[in-house]
């Protein structure tokens, strides 16, 4: 790949950021203490918490509930944008975007030894995760999403195949429009781990769909 090291990321770790499991399973994305506490109750390991745009002062209880909540299930709980709440309660660790990659403190987060997820949508900001050196690389929106606007097309699935192979080393995780149908041709691209928000939190059953969705990304021979 080539070196597009980028200028404003002047303030980067010296090291990587911690490592996480290769393959993190299942990765639900949930915006309430409730969805949290069900999922972990029903088996899923790797979670995590997405509030977005509110004051600190008005999420610091939930985060440090959740957080709590992971530590007790034994789980890989991730805090979306909220990385100073994250690292004062002791997360297990952050998901950034390329834009709170430009605020966020990169040497905070590592220092207090959180793992750390990037977002990427394209060839450019993949370079720019792989500069940072986080815990994993997050890849989408690969369909349509109905769940967050994306400024950009979605990537489809040639585009994941094409790159999730240049980034061998790194755990690895699909977003973006993924309903169970679509599970195995996300897999078949070699992605190593699926997240999903409205495949859980918009099913009839989301018990049902929760234990489909284990079944295919956890314990299906892949
Ligand atoms: C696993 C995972 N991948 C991507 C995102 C999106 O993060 P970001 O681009 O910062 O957008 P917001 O979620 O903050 O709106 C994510 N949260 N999780
Ligand atoms: C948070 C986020 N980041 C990229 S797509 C997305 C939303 C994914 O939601 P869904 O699984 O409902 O498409
Ligand atoms: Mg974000």
């Amino acid at each position: 790949m080539a070196d597009t090291t980028p200028n404003h990321l002047s303030a980067l770790p010296d090291t990587p950021f911690p490592p996480t499991e290769k393959k993190l399973g299942l990765y639900p994305v949930v915006d309430t203490l409730s969805w949290i506490e069900r999922l972990l109750n029903a088996g899923v390991t790797t979670i995590q918490l997405r509030i977005k745009d509110q004051p600190d002062i008005e999420v610091e209880d939930i985060i440090q509930q959740a957080i709590e909540l992971g530590k007790r299930f034994n789980a890989r709980l991730f805090i979306n944008d909220y990385w100073r709440l994250a690292v004062k309660h002791q997360a297990y660790g952050v998901h950034l975007g390329q834009e709170d990659l430009l605020t966020a403190d990169l040497r905070a987060i590592h220092q207090a030894g959180l793992r750390l997820g990037v977002s990427t949508h394209d060839d450019q900001e993949l370079a720019l995760a792989v500069a940072v050196r986080p815990s994993y690389i997050a890849l989408g929106h690969i369909f349509p999403t109905q769940t967050k606007d994306m400024p950009s097309a979605p990537q489809g699935l040639v585009e994941l195949k094409r790159h999730v192979a240049t980034i061998p080393d790194y755990p690895t995780v699909a977003i973006g429009g993924i309903s169970i149908d679509r599970v195995p041709e996300v897999l078949a691209c070699g992605v190593d781990s699926i997240a999903v928000v409205s495949a859980i939190t918009k099913a009839q059953d989301w018990r049902q769909a929760t234990a489909e969705l284990l079944r295919l990304i956890e314990h299906e021979e892949r």
